[in-house]
């Protein structure tokens, strides 16, 4: 946690601007908004503020009402989730006019940078050994719990809009997961280790139609090929997974077939 405040570069919320037992640190700026680190009630609850401050090209009155908008329905859909048991940050507090959303602040790091540690560093073209296929247990225990976490998103109708493994994160478990392997293995499996917690509910939105659930997971699916084209393959074991997490499924993979036949028509016209 932060003991200094950072170097302010941007104007902070009001509510930043308050005495505070810790100082806002910022994680991420975006096209759309800047996250910061802070607490919320006690300097040992770490909490994530979601903040979007106006634009100054669009017009003041369109600007608010859409600020307002996209915090309330970031919020709406959180709680919802939060309620159904979908792993995702717990909301604290909002104020939608003042542009900011408070929430849980959660521990890890990125699927993306988990699964890229346990790649390694081998070439892309590199065949992969058969001892090294025989223990991807760990790698593929991630998939399924990936295909479980939005297997339960899409059961409370929740479309996320915008999944890719940056917008899931690994939150370690009590101990580490390398079960007394250690070394290089060690720290692999670790890295893969963690509950998914799902992130970054700007763009999601409330549907029950299939299209919108195959479109979500062809979204999942694209970034994940590009992301990490040499775990490709293994993306079967997050459809898998949904399957199993989500009875409606089955419909849905039908779509998503559809789906991916709209997308290789579409690249083939360029
Ligand atoms: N609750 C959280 N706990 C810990 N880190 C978080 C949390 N929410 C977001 N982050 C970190 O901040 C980064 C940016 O967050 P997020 O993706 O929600 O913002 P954004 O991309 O600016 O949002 P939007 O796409 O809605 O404009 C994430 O990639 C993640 O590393």
């Amino acid at each position: 946690m932060a003991t200094h405040a950072p170097p302010v570069e941007f104007a902070l919320p009001q509510v930043l601007t308050y005495p505070a037992s810790t100082p806002p640190f910022l994680v991420a700026q975006g096209a759309e908004g800047r996250l910061y680190k802070t607490t919320h009630i006690t300097s040992s609850r770490p909490c994530a503020l979601k903040y979007r401050p106006s634009k100054s090209y669009r017009h003041p009155i369109l600007d608010a009402r859409l600020t307002k908008a996209r915090i309330q329905a970031e919020a709406k859909v959180l709680d919802r989730c939060c309620r159904e048991g979908v792993p995702v940050p717990a909301v604290y507090a909002l104020d939608a006019g003042g542009g900011w959303l408070m929430m849980e602040w959660v521990d890890g790091v990125p699927v993306r940078q988990g699964i890229n540690v346990w790649l390694g560093e081998r070439p892309e073209d590199d065949a992969v050994p058969d001892a090294e296929v025989a223990d991807e247990t760990p790698l593929v225990d991630l998939m399924n719990r990936i295909g479980e976490a939005v297997g339960a998103l899409h059961r409370t109708g929740v479309i996320h809009g915008d999944l890719t493994t940056s917008n899931m994160m690994l939150r370690p478990w009590a101990g580490g997961q390398s079960n007394g392997v250690s070394g290089e293995d060690g720290e692999k499996k670790k890295a893969v280790g963690g509950d998914v917690i799902l992130i970054d509910f700007g763009l999601a939105t409330q549907s029950v139609a299939d299209e919108d659930r195959a479109v979500d997971l062809y979204v999942l699916e694209r970034a994940f090929a590009s992301t990490h084209p040499r775990a490709e393959r293994l993306f079967t074991h997050v459809l898998e997974a949904y399957k199993q997490a989500y009875k409606k499924a089955p419909s849905v993979i039908h779509k998503l077939e559809d789906v991916r036949m709209r997308g290789r028509k579409k690249s083939m016209l360029g």
